[in-house]
């Protein structure tokens, strides 16, 4: 088990946000939700960039490698829109892909609202980092938070980053027995 204190990414990806023309409710949302379900020590690295692929890698790539962040949430910029490139930016700083992250957080959207397959979220490993998509609008980080962070501890032990747990009571992250 890592001792180091974790440092967590959120970067929010908005042409509109990053220009102020409106606030980033998304980053601040997923941030609030961190400090609300997580119980172990950890701070946060925050981003708000604009739909840019160079400039998305570029901050993926800062973030777990000099940052050395174990997660990184990402908010928008996973739809099919020209701009929308997210997933594209992530798959190419990441060695692996997790397809099951994206497929789980579709299905539980679906049940919000009818377009959660028109994102194309999904999630994946860079060293000791995992990088999951989430959409842009502020009602879905509940809801692909809560369907996936049960799993991200346990993720983030396979691949040797730092240690993190969640209040039982919000969340129950699964760690299965050796
Ligand atoms: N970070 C955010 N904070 C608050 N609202 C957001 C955020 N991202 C998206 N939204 C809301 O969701 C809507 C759709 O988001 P989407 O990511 O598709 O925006 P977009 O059309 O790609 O434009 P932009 O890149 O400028 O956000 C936006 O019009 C906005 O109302
Ligand atoms: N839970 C949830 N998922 C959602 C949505 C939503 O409102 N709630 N919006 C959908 C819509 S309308 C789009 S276009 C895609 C992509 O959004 P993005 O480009 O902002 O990431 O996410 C989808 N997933």
């Amino acid at each position: 088990m890592s001792e180091k204190k974790a440092v967590i990414g959120v970067v929010t990806i908005s042409d509109r946000a990053s220009k102020g023309i409106y606030e980033d409710i998304s980053g601040k949302a997923i941030i609030d939700y961190l400090k609300d379900v997580i119980i172990t020590p950890f701070e946060v690295e925050y981003r708000v960039i604009p739909d840019e692929r160079d400039l998305i890698e570029k901050t993926l790539i800062e973030l777990a490698d000099e940052k050395g962040c174990s997660l990184i949430l990402t908010t928008g910029g996973t739809g099919p829109a020209p701009r929308d490139v997210t997933p594209e930016a992530t798959e190419a700083v990441c060695e692996k892909m997790l397809p099951g992250f994206g497929e789980l957080m579709r299905q539980v959207s679906l049940k919000q609202v009818p377009t959660a397959i028109l994102s194309r979220q999904t999630a994946g490993i860079r060293g000791s980092c995992l990088i999951v998509n989430l959409p842009g609008k502020p009602q879905s980080i509940k809801v692909c938070l809560d369907a996936v962070m049960p799993a991200i501890p346990y993720c983030i032990d396979l691949i040797g980053g730092a240690y993190i747990d969640t209040d039982p009571n919000k969340v129950k992250a699964f760690r299965p027995k050796k």
